[in-house]
């Protein structure tokens, strides 16, 4: 199949990137990493997370990162819902767009939001009557679709259970989270020819993490599979704190290079995005995740 001629990336950066770090990030630091990521034209940018604060202690301030916000016209500020509470708060912090999240794996589940899997799909059937009636667009998540650090191996089967429902239910379209990392282009291929066999490409998103080094190519064979959304932190910031070792999304600056090289259109500029990460990754007093930007500091 030909390559998309255009791809949309999701930034998660300041949602699922600074969720996981152990230090506490000032809130100045949060909102200049948004506008800087506003700044290189991406286009979704996943702002903050209401969750409970008490289990994700690093998400605490996202009403006020909200509140904060320089809003730049074109850009979708969103945020992760796990419930009608998290839903009310995402509202009145006044998100454009919110996400609910599932998982593949049961114990995955239990672990992340302390419910099965078919507990949460009834837990968000408030959340979309209340996002349909606010007329805010939901996008749903699917965790662990290529392995999970309790069951290890999961079957697409699995997945697509997950997807129809949160797609039924009224999502938009559903982002298929390899959690750990584990994915190779051969079960990633594998997975999408199970999914698109009664899904629309375009329904349809990726969010590679990296701890295998394995998210460029799994990304490849999403895009030689039609989909043209692309989930992505810069710098490669986060993990997950529901699953020790996995590192960070694929970063940002990585997926753009590849897609520049591919002469996919993103509408983001790769050096904005390559100084955003070195801003933050400063501010965190840590090196840059990202690939791309380690050798452009070096030229
Ligand atoms: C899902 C819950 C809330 C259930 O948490 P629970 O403890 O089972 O919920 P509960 O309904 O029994 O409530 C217990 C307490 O939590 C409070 N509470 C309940 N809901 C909220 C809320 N929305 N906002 C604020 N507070 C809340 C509630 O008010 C109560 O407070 P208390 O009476 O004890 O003081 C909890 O398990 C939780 O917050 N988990 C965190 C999950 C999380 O953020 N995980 C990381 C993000 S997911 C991810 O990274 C994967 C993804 C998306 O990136 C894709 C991928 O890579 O796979």
């Amino acid at each position: 199949m030909a390559l998309p001629a255009q791809v949309t990336l999701v930034e998660v950066g300041p949602r699922d990137g600074l969720q996981n770090e152990s230090q506490t990030i000032p809130l100045q630091a949060k909102l200049q990493l948004v506008d800087d990521l506003a700044a290189a034209g991406l286009p979704v940018i996943e702002a903050g997370s209401f969750v409970n604060p008490k289990w994700v202690p690093q998400m605490a301030d996202s009403e006020a990162v909200f509140a904060g916000l320089q809003r730049r016209p074109g850009v979708r500020y969103s945020a992760l819902t796990p419930n009608l509470q998290g839903f009310e708060r995402a509202q009145a912090a006044g998100a454009d767009e919110v996400a609910v999240f599932a998982s593949a794996s049961e114990a995955f589940s239990q672990k992340n939001i302390n419910c099965s899997i078919a507990e949460s799909l009834l837990r968000f059937e408030p959340v979309m009557a209340a996002a349909r009636k606010a007329q805010l667009p939901v996008r749903g998540y699917v965790s662990c679709v290529l392995g999970c650090p309790y069951e290890g191996d999961i079957d697409p089967a699995a997945v697509a259970r997950v997807s129809h429902s949160l797609l039924d239910m009224g999502c938009y379209e559903v982002s298929l989270g390899d959690t750990i990392g584990t994915g190779t282009a051969g079960s990633m291929d594998r997975l999408l020819t199970t999914l698109l066999q009664d899904i629309g490409a375009d329904r349809l998103a990726v969010h590679c993490h990296d701890t295998y080094g394995q998210a460029l190519a799994n990304i490849l064979v999403a895009l030689q599979h039609g989909i043209a959304t692309v989930d992505a932190s810069v710098a490669g910031l986060g993990g997950c704190p529901y699953a020790r070792g996995a590192s960070g999304n694929v970063a940002t600056e990585d997926v753009l290079y590849l897609l520049n090289g591919l002469g996919i259109t993103t509408g983001v500029d790769l050096q904005t995005v390559v100084a955003a990460g070195n801003r933050i990754c400063a501010a965190l007093d840590r090196d840059s995740g990202s690939r791309v930007a380690r050798a452009l500091g070096a030229g």
